[in-house]
């Protein structure tokens, strides 16, 4: 994952986390290091309690580290105010959780467009950029369905499409086949491959599903709160 001569939209340096834990602290990520290519997905697979959600927490700056940092699109997040840490997120990552969270009453379209719309940003822009989005993902004859109307791949699809309309550097993704049959799950993994490439993002993909990590670039493991470096997968 070496020899790319701009910086990575993600790293992190030695990143430690510490949680309280009754007296003590439980360490949950443990001097963890990892860039994340433009381009690129890493699988970041382990066990149950290694870590892979505390690494996308920090990530996301949604945690601070004990210590270490964490670098997005060429930004040390370290020490900066929590503020200045909302707007770096809005505008630099995309979350995608295995549960699309989408809203009932809203279109597919909608979904995609109410958050521009919230940020005060021009409506005709958002319409066209969303309805473009959602050709990406396979949704242009499901724009104006609701949820309900929609398989759940087609609801993952539009979950993704949604990450994408801030123009992401980064998208962490947590588990998006958690729900979803053998070929739906297969089909939302090359469509992360494939929006990573199109939209030069980097991106983490947490997964049980280690059948579907040879799609991606590269497979991290974690134990116990370590990554090992990733090795490249031979797709
Ligand atoms: N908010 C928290 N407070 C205290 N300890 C926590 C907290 N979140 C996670 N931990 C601990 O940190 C360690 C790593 O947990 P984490 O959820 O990151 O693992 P994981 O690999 O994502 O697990 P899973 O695959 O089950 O989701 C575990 O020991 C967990 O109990």
């Amino acid at each position: 994952m070496s020899g790319y001569s701009t910086p990575a939209p993600l790293e992190l340096h030695n990143v430690t986390l510490e949680y309280p834990d009754g007296g003590g602290t439980t360490t949950a990520l443990d001097r963890v290091s990892l860039a994340v290519p433009a381009g690129r997905v890493v699988s970041l697979v382990g066990p149950s309690g290694s870590g892979k959600s505390s690494l996308l927490a920090a990530a996301a700056t949604l945690v601070r580290p004990t210590s270490g940092q964490v670098i997005i699109d060429g930004t040390d997040t370290t020490g900066l105010p929590d503020k200045a840490l909302t707007a770096l997120r809005r505008s630099k990552v995309g979350i995608i959780f295995q549960q699309p969270n989408l809203l009932p009453s809203l279109t597919a379209a909608e979904q995609l467009i109410i958050g521009d719309h919230l940020r005060g940003k021009p409506v005709k822009a958002a319409r066209k950029k969303a309805a473009g989005l959602l050709d990406v993902v396979g949704l242009s004859a499901s724009a104006g369905k609701r949820p309900h109307q929609l398989s759940g791949g087609q609801r993952q699809r539009v979950n993704i499409a949604r990450a994408l309309m801030g123009n992401p550097k980064v998208l962490l993704v947590d588990e998006p086949t958690a729900a979803l049959d053998h070929e739906r799950s297969a089909s939302i993994i090359r469509l992360l491959c494939q929006v990573t490439s199109e939209f030069n993002v980097g991106t983490v993909l947490v997964t049980h599903d280690t059948e579907f990590v040879p799609l991606t670039d590269a497979v991290a493991t974690m134990r116990d709160g370590a990554l090992a470096a990733p090795v490249l997968t031979s797709a």
